[in-house]
Protein backbone atom coordinates (compact mmCIF):
# COMPACT_ATOMS: atom_id res chain seq x y z
CA UNK A 1 0.00 0.00 0.00
CA UNK A 2 1.17 3.37 -0.93
CA UNK A 3 1.98 5.51 2.00
CA UNK A 4 0.34 8.68 2.58
CA UNK A 5 1.96 12.17 2.33
CA UNK A 6 2.37 13.32 6.06
CA UNK A 7 -0.09 16.95 6.92
CA UNK A 8 0.19 18.97 10.29
CA UNK A 9 -2.65 20.34 11.41
CA UNK A 10 -2.00 23.35 13.96
CA UNK A 11 -5.43 23.64 15.73
CA UNK A 12 -6.44 23.73 19.72
CA UNK A 13 -9.58 22.73 18.82
CA UNK A 14 -10.23 18.60 19.45
CA UNK A 15 -13.25 18.68 17.67
CA UNK A 16 -11.85 20.38 14.15
CA UNK A 17 -8.82 17.31 14.03
CA UNK A 18 -11.56 14.66 14.73
CA UNK A 19 -13.41 16.64 11.76
CA UNK A 20 -10.15 17.08 9.51
CA UNK A 21 -9.77 13.67 9.98
CA UNK A 22 -12.44 12.35 8.65
CA UNK A 23 -12.44 14.57 5.84
CA UNK A 24 -8.68 13.92 4.73
CA UNK A 25 -7.64 10.67 6.65
CA UNK A 26 -8.25 8.69 3.13
CA UNK A 27 -5.32 10.14 1.82
CA UNK A 28 -3.01 11.79 4.59
CA UNK A 29 -1.72 11.24 8.06
CA UNK A 30 -2.81 13.86 9.63
CA UNK A 31 -0.23 15.01 12.46
CA UNK A 32 -1.57 17.22 14.96
CA UNK A 33 0.31 20.49 17.29
CA UNK A 34 -2.60 21.21 19.76
CA UNK A 35 -1.48 24.75 20.55
CA UNK A 36 -4.37 27.17 20.90
CA UNK A 37 -2.58 30.21 18.73
CA UNK A 38 -2.65 34.10 19.09
CA UNK A 39 -5.08 35.48 16.64
CA UNK A 40 -5.01 39.33 14.95
CA UNK A 41 -7.93 41.36 14.62
CA UNK A 42 -9.23 41.46 11.24
CA UNK A 43 -10.88 39.46 8.57
CA UNK A 44 -11.51 35.83 8.66
CA UNK A 45 -8.41 35.72 6.20
CA UNK A 46 -6.14 38.36 8.20
CA UNK A 47 -6.70 35.68 11.26
CA UNK A 48 -6.13 32.82 9.27
CA UNK A 49 -2.94 33.65 7.40
CA UNK A 50 -1.53 35.12 10.70
CA UNK A 51 -1.84 32.02 12.87
CA UNK A 52 -0.67 29.62 9.37
CA UNK A 53 2.77 32.46 9.80
CA UNK A 54 3.08 31.56 13.02
CA UNK A 55 2.44 27.58 13.09
CA UNK A 56 4.81 27.57 10.21
CA UNK A 57 7.73 29.05 12.27
CA UNK A 58 6.78 26.65 15.34
CA UNK A 59 6.39 23.45 12.96
CA UNK A 60 9.10 24.78 10.99
CA UNK A 61 8.16 23.46 8.00
CA UNK A 62 4.41 22.69 6.07
CA UNK A 63 1.76 23.41 8.18
CA UNK A 64 -1.96 23.87 8.11
CA UNK A 65 -4.23 25.78 10.06
CA UNK A 66 -7.92 26.69 9.70
CA UNK A 67 -10.54 29.87 11.47
CA UNK A 68 -14.07 29.63 11.59
CA UNK A 69 -16.44 32.17 11.67
CA UNK A 70 -20.58 32.56 12.25
CA UNK A 71 -21.65 35.77 11.15
CA UNK A 72 -25.45 36.86 11.46
CA UNK A 73 -27.52 38.84 8.22
CA UNK A 74 -28.78 40.84 10.87
CA UNK A 75 -25.30 42.09 12.10
CA UNK A 76 -23.91 42.84 9.06
CA UNK A 77 -21.47 39.64 9.22
CA UNK A 78 -20.60 40.06 13.09
CA UNK A 79 -19.10 38.25 15.52
CA UNK A 80 -17.75 36.48 12.04
CA UNK A 81 -14.42 35.56 13.50
CA UNK A 82 -14.99 36.52 16.62
CA UNK A 83 -17.27 34.22 17.58
CA UNK A 84 -15.97 31.74 19.65
CA UNK A 85 -15.37 35.00 22.21
CA UNK A 86 -19.14 35.66 21.85
CA UNK A 87 -19.90 31.99 22.60
CA UNK A 88 -17.47 32.00 25.62
CA UNK A 89 -18.58 34.47 27.25
CA UNK A 90 -22.90 34.74 26.28
CA UNK A 91 -23.08 30.91 25.52
CA UNK A 92 -25.59 29.83 22.76
CA UNK A 93 -28.39 30.51 24.04
CA UNK A 94 -27.25 34.35 24.18
CA UNK A 95 -25.99 34.15 21.14
CA UNK A 96 -29.80 33.29 19.90
CA UNK A 97 -31.40 36.30 22.05
CA UNK A 98 -28.84 38.39 20.31
CA UNK A 99 -31.10 38.49 17.25
CA UNK A 100 -34.13 39.09 19.27
CA UNK A 101 -35.33 41.90 18.61
CA UNK A 102 -34.42 41.22 14.47
CA UNK A 103 -36.64 39.42 12.18
CA UNK A 104 -33.46 38.00 9.91
CA UNK A 105 -32.61 35.05 11.15
CA UNK A 106 -30.09 34.36 8.64
CA UNK A 107 -26.27 33.45 9.07
CA UNK A 108 -23.21 32.33 7.08
CA UNK A 109 -20.98 29.06 8.54
CA UNK A 110 -17.27 30.09 7.48
CA UNK A 111 -14.07 27.81 7.22
CA UNK A 112 -10.76 29.70 6.25
CA UNK A 113 -8.03 27.29 5.82
CA UNK A 114 -4.56 28.76 5.46
CA UNK A 115 -1.87 26.34 4.33
CA UNK A 116 2.11 27.79 4.01
CA UNK A 117 4.86 25.53 2.71
CA UNK A 118 7.25 26.23 5.90
CA UNK A 119 8.13 29.64 7.52
CA UNK A 120 8.68 32.36 5.04
CA UNK A 121 6.43 30.72 2.59
CA UNK A 122 3.18 32.88 1.91
CA UNK A 123 0.18 31.04 3.11
CA UNK A 124 -2.17 30.42 0.69
CA UNK A 125 -6.12 30.41 1.46
CA UNK A 126 -9.02 28.14 0.73
CA UNK A 127 -12.68 29.40 2.14
CA UNK A 128 -15.67 27.61 2.24
CA UNK A 129 -19.06 28.84 3.60
CA UNK A 130 -22.25 27.49 4.11
CA UNK A 131 -25.56 29.85 4.62
CA UNK A 132 -28.29 28.69 6.85
CA UNK A 133 -30.57 30.57 10.11
CA UNK A 134 -29.77 30.79 13.91
CA UNK A 135 -32.38 28.68 15.49
CA UNK A 136 -33.27 27.31 19.02
CA UNK A 137 -30.65 25.11 20.27
CA UNK A 138 -31.34 21.52 18.69
CA UNK A 139 -29.10 18.43 19.00
CA UNK A 140 -25.62 17.54 20.90
CA UNK A 141 -23.81 20.69 22.90
CA UNK A 142 -20.57 19.10 22.09
CA UNK A 143 -18.80 21.24 19.67
CA UNK A 144 -19.37 25.49 19.31
CA UNK A 145 -21.98 26.85 17.59
CA UNK A 146 -23.35 23.56 15.87
CA UNK A 147 -26.89 23.70 18.05
CA UNK A 148 -28.05 26.97 16.57
CA UNK A 149 -27.15 27.02 13.08
CA UNK A 150 -29.46 25.20 10.84
CA UNK A 151 -28.02 25.12 7.26
CA UNK A 152 -30.55 26.19 4.57
CA UNK A 153 -32.32 22.99 2.95
CA UNK A 154 -32.09 20.86 5.68
CA UNK A 155 -34.74 20.61 8.63
CA UNK A 156 -31.65 19.56 11.02
CA UNK A 157 -29.16 21.85 12.99
CA UNK A 158 -25.53 20.90 12.53
CA UNK A 159 -25.96 19.61 15.93
CA UNK A 160 -28.98 17.45 15.15
CA UNK A 161 -27.73 15.91 12.18
CA UNK A 162 -24.94 12.99 12.29
CA UNK A 163 -20.91 13.95 12.10
CA UNK A 164 -21.02 12.12 8.79
CA UNK A 165 -23.71 14.31 6.81
CA UNK A 166 -22.46 17.59 8.25
CA UNK A 167 -18.90 16.50 6.75
CA UNK A 168 -20.83 15.86 3.34
CA UNK A 169 -21.37 19.70 2.68
CA UNK A 170 -20.11 21.61 5.74
CA UNK A 171 -18.01 25.15 5.37
CA UNK A 172 -15.45 23.26 6.53
CA UNK A 173 -15.63 20.45 4.04
CA UNK A 174 -15.95 23.07 1.37
CA UNK A 175 -12.35 24.64 2.77
CA UNK A 176 -10.36 21.78 2.91
CA UNK A 177 -11.97 20.26 -0.37
CA UNK A 178 -10.06 22.91 -2.14
CA UNK A 179 -6.93 22.15 0.04
CA UNK A 180 -6.80 18.44 -1.20
CA UNK A 181 -6.82 19.61 -4.72
CA UNK A 182 -4.41 21.87 -4.28
CA UNK A 183 -1.76 19.08 -2.45
CA UNK A 184 -2.96 16.58 -5.08
CA UNK A 185 -1.70 18.80 -7.79
CA UNK A 186 1.64 19.47 -5.65
CA UNK A 187 1.97 16.36 -5.25
CA UNK A 188 1.87 15.44 -9.16
CA UNK A 189 3.84 18.36 -9.99
CA UNK A 190 6.67 17.34 -7.87
CA UNK A 191 6.36 13.73 -8.94
CA UNK A 192 6.54 14.71 -12.87
CA UNK A 193 9.56 17.31 -11.98
CA UNK A 194 11.15 14.27 -10.57
CA UNK A 195 10.82 11.90 -13.69
CA UNK A 196 12.55 14.82 -15.66
CA UNK A 197 15.23 15.24 -13.65
O1 LIG B 1 -6.91 26.50 17.69
P1 LIG B 1 -7.97 26.92 16.73
O2 LIG B 1 -7.96 26.13 15.46
O3 LIG B 1 -8.01 28.42 16.49
O4 LIG B 1 -9.37 26.50 17.43
P2 LIG B 1 -10.47 27.45 18.08
O5 LIG B 1 -11.36 26.59 18.92
O6 LIG B 1 -9.81 28.62 18.75
O7 LIG B 1 -11.34 27.90 16.82
P3 LIG B 1 -11.50 29.33 16.10
O8 LIG B 1 -10.46 30.28 16.55
O9 LIG B 1 -11.60 29.03 14.64
O10 LIG B 1 -12.89 29.84 16.66
C1 LIG B 1 -14.07 29.33 16.17
C2 LIG B 1 -15.09 29.11 17.25
O11 LIG B 1 -16.19 28.44 16.61
C3 LIG B 1 -16.29 27.09 17.08
N1 LIG B 1 -16.40 26.23 15.89
C4 LIG B 1 -15.46 26.03 14.91
N2 LIG B 1 -15.93 25.21 13.96
C5 LIG B 1 -17.18 24.86 14.33
C6 LIG B 1 -18.17 24.02 13.77
O12 LIG B 1 -17.95 23.35 12.65
N3 LIG B 1 -19.32 23.90 14.42
C7 LIG B 1 -19.56 24.56 15.58
N4 LIG B 1 -18.68 25.36 16.19
C8 LIG B 1 -17.50 25.52 15.58
C9 LIG B 1 -15.04 26.80 17.88
O13 LIG B 1 -15.33 25.89 18.93
C10 LIG B 1 -14.67 28.20 18.39
O14 LIG B 1 -15.43 28.52 19.53
MG1 LIG C 1 -8.71 29.98 17.75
Amino acid sequence: MATKQKLLFVTGNKNKLSEMQDLLGDHFQLDNISIDLPEIQGSSIEVAREKCRKAAEIAKGPVYVEDSGLGFGALNGLPGPYIKWFLDSVGIEGLVKMLDGYTDKSAIASCTVAYSAGPGSEPIIFEGIVKGSIVDPLGSRHFGWDPIFKPDGYEDTYASMDVALKNTFSHRFLAVSKLRQYLEKELELRKSLAVME
